[in-house]
């Protein structure tokens, strides 16, 4: 082995974030190398080691108005961290009123744009757009076949939402015939899929599988039908179908009038993810999450005066990284064994904060949350940080308790508060869209206000009397039934609840009841960890008996 002394330390540029990645990849080579050898190993090192850019090819139209088309793929490419080139198909005249003007690209120049990108950059996933004929289709089936990529993302533009014609109806049997048995995945908005389907008429989500399982039959490996136009839907649903089995993906329906280029945004984002090596359905959850996201911080924007405005997609850039960091997604689940530390019992039995929090995750809290109501502020952020990072490391959300300042600082997953506590609208605005959000009711008007403000889940009690918070007002069984079955949120009871008596709170049966949230009967016991299995055993066993129909009193 070459001793340090005949070693030399050649520092090689390479692709790297950050200072420390770039010490990582200096490399040791043996000084009895002559020149030249040390050159080969050199690049040879240096190719093995080149990091490849991930890249999406967008075969699109370009929007003058720049909130859809060519303009929106780059944007989301760019915003998912991808690199992303572009063939234009047409040129439009168009902005928030309408389309105004359509300029087909002629298909043999399509063809050369094609040649240029895909024979020397090395892309790994066609995205489709605007494909304004039957002969563009065959321009770029006839591409694909001579270079192939990894995916092909086909998202069947016809008509904008305004409703002028961005391709010729004798595409759809382009589509049909030849594009869609290339496709990994096709992304139809209702009208295209009924298009596609012959006029199918689309009004719910059962006919939106049907449409799903039918384009499946044109061969794509996937299918996605966006159900954004869906009438009396609250929420924003989708329907993916992989060939096996159907999904319905629920995000909420963002207020705004902001939609312009959703679709290909999220087309964009799908093929973003799958460029990065995403499988299909993780890549479509990602893409819809951004859309959602991007909507939200875009409410405000006023451009132009006609129906639909565009959306930021590079909000990421201006919003504070704990707005737009991905935490854990909020799942109603979650509540199932909700743990609330308190510090005056863990310092009774001498013990810290992380090794409580350690141990009701090991014992099978679902989601925690930090409640000091008396510790200094340094102090909680430090212990706050502490916690997320056990909490990170296995997968349990960790909420704080009415300190939105301390969430922010450590990036908690969320924050409960109160009645008396900054109000969940002021929260959630300060928090962004991806945070959890909860907010003690008693009764059925907070709720209500509770739903408005956009919080995540009810917290309702106390049921039984408690000694944890003082003065606090008894609702009992009933006030509980009374609250949840006035919500549409998930709720979590709270209040006097243990071993002996949580049968009777989950055993009440109320569909949106998730779970029971606890602090004496774990905390202010020697055995966290042994309690907490308990009383999971508890929860387990009602649940099972619930789901059987057997109400356990
Ligand atoms: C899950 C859960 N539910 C209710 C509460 C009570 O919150 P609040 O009414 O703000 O009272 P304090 O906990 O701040 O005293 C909670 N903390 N968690
Ligand atoms: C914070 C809170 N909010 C309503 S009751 C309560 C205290 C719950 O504590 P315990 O589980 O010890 O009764
Ligand atoms: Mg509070």
């Amino acid at each position: 082995m070459a001793s340090s002394s005949s070693l030399i330390l050649q520092p090689l540029i390479l692709p790297s974030t950050t200072p420390r990645a770039a010490f990582s990849r200096l490399v040791f080579l043996p000084r009895s190398l002559s020149p030249r050898l040390r050159a080969v190993s050199l690049s040879t090192i240096a190719m093995a080691l080149r990091t490849k850019f991930p890249h999406v090819l967008t075969v699109a139209g370009s929007d003058s108005g720049g909130g859809a088309g060519i303009q929106a793929d780059i944007k989301a490419c760019g915003a998912m961290g991808v690199y992303c080139s572009s063939v234009i198909t047409a040129v439009t005249a168009q902005n928030t009123v309408g389309v105004q003007g359509v300029h087909p690209v002629p298909e043999a120049f399509i063809e050369e744009q094609l040649n240029s990108v895909l024979s020397d950059m090395e892309v790994d996933v066609v995205k489709t757009g605007m494909l304004p004929s039957p002969g563009v289709i065959k321009v770029l089936c006839d591409s694909l076949k001579r270079f192939p990529v990894k995916a092909l993302v086909v998202d069947p533009v016809m008509v904008s939402t305004s409703g002028d014609t961005l391709s010729s109806p004798s595409t759809l049997s382009g589509y049909r015939d030849d594009l869609f048995g290339m496709a990994d995945i096709v992304t139809p908005n209702l009208k295209e899929a009924s298009a596609l389907l012959g006029g199918m008429q689309l009004q719910t989500v059962s006919d939106m599988s049907l449409a799903a399982k039918s384009i499946h039959k044109f061969g794509p490996k996937n299918v996605l039908v966006k159900g954004g136009d869906l009438s009396g839907s609250s929420d924003a649903v989708d329907v993916f179908f992989d060939g096996e089995t159907c999904y319905e993906l629920h995000g909420s329906r963002v207020q705004t009038r902001n939609t312009h280029g959703t679709g290909c945004t999220l087309a964009s984002c799908i093929a973003a993810e799958l460029s990065k090596g995403s499988p299909m359905l993780e890549a479509v959850k990602a893409a819809k999450a951004f859309v959602e996201n991007a909507l939200h911080y875009s409410k405000s924007i006023e451009l132009g005066s006609g129906p639909q405005g565009p959306f930021d997609h590079l909000f990421r850039l201006k919003s504070p990284p704990y707005n737009v960091a991905p935490g854990l997604k909020f799942q109603p689940d979650d509540l199932f064994l909700y743990a609330v530390t308190d510090s005056g019992m863990n310092s009774k039995w001498g013990r810290s904060m992380t090794d409580a929090v350690e141990a009701v995750i090991k014992g099978g809290a679902t989601i925690v949350q930090l409640r000091e109501k008396h510790m200094e502020t340094r102090e909680f952020v430090e212990t706050a940080t502490a916690c997320m990072e056990i909490c990170r490391l296995h997968k349990i959300p960790l909420l704080i308790n009415d300190r939105v300042d301390v969430a922010l600082a450590c990036n908690a997953d969320g924050v409960h508060v109160g009645q008396s506590d900054m109000q969940a609208r002021t929260v959630r605005a300060l928090l962004g869209p991806g945070k959890i959000i909860g907010v003690s009711c008693k009764t059925i008007a907070q709720a209500e206000q509770a739903w408005m403000d956009g919080a995540d889940y009810i917290g309702c009690g106390g049921v039984f009397p408690t000694s944890t918070k003082k003065d606090n007002t008894t609702i009992g069984l009933e006030g509980l039934k009374e609250v949840c079955l006035a919500s549409k949120l998930p709720v979590v009871a709270i209040g006097g609840i243990g071993i002996g008596n949580a049968n009777l709170v989950l055993g009440t049966g109320v569909k949106n009841l998730k779970g029971v949230a606890v602090v004496s009967a774990l905390f202010d016991r020697e055995s966290m960890e042994g309690e907490t299995k308990k009383l999971r055993s508890v929860l387990e066993r009602v649940l099972s008996n619930v789901s059987e129909g057997t109400v356990v009193l």
